[in-house]
């Protein structure tokens, strides 16, 4: 199937002083347009290896990625990026934090219909009565939010979202988390979250994308998701299905942690085996 968003045998593999190592191999993902695709597996999977090698961020060491039939290169306006902390201007305003990138890709538009559509995402943000407070005096969530609605206004293609609830409390995430998919009912922005939250990605997500443990990592399971928009969370928690999703989402990750430990019991017996054996010392040798 070809796929608004393609990314084809994605591999990436890191350089580290004990090698080469293969963290993401054979990695094949396509996506529809508007679709929203959560990236969910164990820490330190390569789960942001590929959100920033979409993001073109983050070299490509195999495979591909297509955008809209064109393959990236490198990073660009049409891919809106936003990680667990904003990284704004601290000295800037809410508003000038947006017009940063606002400016650059519509610097052919008058500077009142820049400032209009940089105001209209913070608005949408519920910043609309905060344009003028520097970031630096913004709360976390609000900073959050002005970084959401800085990728909006860019109009991208895709929204690359790398836990960007993470450093949130439960009450601001919940919150935000509405927020953004009330934006992207409006907007329809083909969107890729990581996350480490089987809840969120149930909440947030068409398809949930379950990576397997690293290194060599791929897809290991795709669930799509039957829940219908726009998505209420209580409809969603009483889904008779939601349990069910749930459940087979924790039973891989559960899978793959067995993996896991297998495989390091198992290169545990491979040292000891490879090790001489510990020899008494005689008296000759003392
Ligand atoms: N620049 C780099 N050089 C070498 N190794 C790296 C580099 N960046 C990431 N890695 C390693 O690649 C693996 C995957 O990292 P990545 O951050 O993509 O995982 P993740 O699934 O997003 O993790 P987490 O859920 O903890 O954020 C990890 O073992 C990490 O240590």
């Amino acid at each position: 199937m070809r796929g608004y968003v393609e990314m084809f045998r994605l591999g990436k593999t890191y350089d580290t002083h004990r090698g080469p190592v293969v963290i993401v191999e054979e990695f094949d993902l396509n996506l529809a347009k508007g679709e929203y695709v959560a990236l969910l597996g164990h820490s330190g999977c390569g789960k942001s290896t590929v959100l920033t090698m979409v993001a073109g961020l983050n070299p490509i060491t195999t495979g591909g990625v297509v955008i809209d039939g064109r393959e990236i290169d490198g990073p660009g306006p049409d891919r809106g990026v936003v990680f667990q902390s904003p990284c704004l201007m601290p000295w800037m305003t809410a508003l000038d934090n947006v017009m940063l990138g606002v400016n650059q890709v519509y610097s052919r538009s008058s500077k009142r219909d820049r400032i209009d559509l940089a105001s209209y995402y913070l608005n949408l943000v519920g910043l609309g009565g905060s344009l003028n407070k520097r970031a630096k005096d913004l709360s976390q969530g609000m900073q959050q939010r002005v970084g959401i609605a800085r990728a909006f206004a860019l109009r991208p293609k895709m929204l690359l979202l790398d836990e960007p609830f993470g450093m949130l409390d439960s009450l601001t995430r919940m919150e935000l988390q509405e927020i953004l998919l009330e934006i992207l009912m409006r907007d329809k922005v083909t969107t890729v979250m990581v996350t480490h939250d089987v809840d969120e990605a149930l909440f947030m997500s068409d398809r949930v994308v379950m990576m397997t443990n690293g290194p060599r990592a791929r897809v290991g399971a795709i669930f799509s998701l039957p829940f219908e928009r726009p998505r209420q969370r209580a409809d969603v928690l009483d889904h008779p299905e939601y349990y069910e999703y749930r459940g087979k989402m924790i039973q891989f990750l559960e899978e793959q942690d067995h993996k896991k430990l297998q495989a390091e019991a198992n290169a545990r017996q491979r040292v000891k085996q490879s090790t001489p054996a510990e020899t008494e010392p005689t008296a000759a040798s003392v």
